[in-house]
């Protein structure tokens, strides 16, 4: 059985879809990323679970047991917010152990679990400090190490690292990511970051008007985007514009393809900048002109322009020519690294 499967979540506000009729079993241990831009829905369906947010319709299975009646209080959950939402009158290790002591553990054990927390979290020394002498990523691992001494069913992280700066963001994603692993606490991430999903999930469902437009493992989705939106909202990305024949065979301006499940008609294929490679002497491609070249140091981008539409592509800063402005090239790439994009909620 999943850990916590959603089922038909669903949330209005007055006439606003938030949450339209969600569904996601979410494995024990696993660490999922719910990605989508502002407004998407992937907060209200966090405090859904969280019991912040009353459920309009449909049921959220911890273990089984529906917790939608359930109290905020009494979900056994651990969270963090993008605000730390620390006690600033508490000190650190007051602030760890003020869920064990509502939870009316005793001291000697509240002790224990303090410090086994403030360890985990890197915070160790740490326990008579107050929050506003301490930096913004000390007091992020306050609040993380205030929701994990509870040992929490579930540990739901809203925009965690969003106030940090990029570098220390970076670090902390990584030790987020060890910390998580080596306690197994099921997690659920909110994040409008694609790297950040990347760098931490094993899972991304990635959101769009209140719903999923696609749940796959980190390369999947970025690799295999399942729409335009997908493919748009993480990272660069060619679409391209091409005609199926509706018997597995799509013609892209000069170039024609190999590519299962596509109806007759016009298709758009995606493929990423960095897939994209110059075809060998003498070989098919997709014949384009060079728009624009700009070097970015380990690399050159190039656009350009082809019957299939604008693309952008990468070149290795190797010490081979590049194309310049105004240069016919002829493009190759795997039909593997091709993506079929479903119709639908483009941007
Ligand atoms: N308390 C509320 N009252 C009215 N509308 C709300 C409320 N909370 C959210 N909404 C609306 O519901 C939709 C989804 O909001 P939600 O906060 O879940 O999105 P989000 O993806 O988390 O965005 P953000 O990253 O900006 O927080 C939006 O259209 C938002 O305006």
């Amino acid at each position: 059985m999943s850990h916590l499967v959603l089922n038909g979540l669903s949330k209005s506000y007055g006439g606003v879809t938030a949450v339209q009729s969600l569904d996601l079993a979410v494995e024990r241990g696993e660490f999922v990323s719910l990605l989508g831009p502002s407004g998407c829905g992937k907060t209200t369906t966090l405090q859904m679970i969280a019991g912040f947010v009353a459920v309009d319709r449909g049921n959220i299975l911890l273990d089984g047991n529906d917790l939608v009646s359930v109290a905020p209080n009494k979900r056994g959950l651990g969270i963090v917010f993008q605000s730390y939402a620390l006690f600033p009158h508490m000190t650190v290790a007051q602030n760890i152990a003020f869920g064990l002591e509502m939870r009316g553990i005793d001291k000697a054990e509240r002790e224990t679990r303090t410090l086994e927390a403030m360890a985990l979290v890197g915070l160790k020394g740490f326990a008579d400090r107050y929050p506003r002498r301490m930096s913004g990523g000390q007091q992020q691992r306050v609040a993380l190490a205030r929701a994990l001494v509870i040992k929490p069913a579930l540990l739901l992280l809203d925009e965690p690292l969003s106030n940090l700066d990029a570098k220390l963001r970076e670090e902390m994603q990584s030790e987020l990511r060890q910390i998580q692993r080596s306690i197994g606490t099921t997690t659920i991430l909110v994040t409008h970051d694609q790297h950040e999903a990347m760098a931490l999930s094993d899972r991304i469902v990635v959101m769009n008007h209140g719903r999923v437009e696609q749940v796959g493992a980190p390369d999947t989705v970025y690799g295999r985007p399942a729409s335009a939106f997908v493919a748009s909202f993480l990272g660069k990305t060619n679409v391209l514009r091409g005609t199926s024949d509706g018997h597995g065979k799509v013609s892209l301006g000069s170039l024609s393809l190999a590519m299962a499940g596509a109806a007759s008609g016009p298709v758009q294929i995606a493929i990423r900048p960095e897939r994209l490679a110059f075809a060998a002497v003498g070989a098919a491609g997709l014949d384009a002109r060079v728009l624009s070249r700009v070097f970015q140091g380990t690399h050159w981008l190039l656009t350009a322009e082809s019957a299939a539409g604008a693309l952008t592509l990468m070149r290795h800063n190797d010490g081979h020519p590049v194309p310049a402005e105004g240069e016919a090239i002829r493009l190759s790439f795997a039909p593997a690294d091709a993506s079929l994009l479903r119709e639908g909620a483009a941007g």
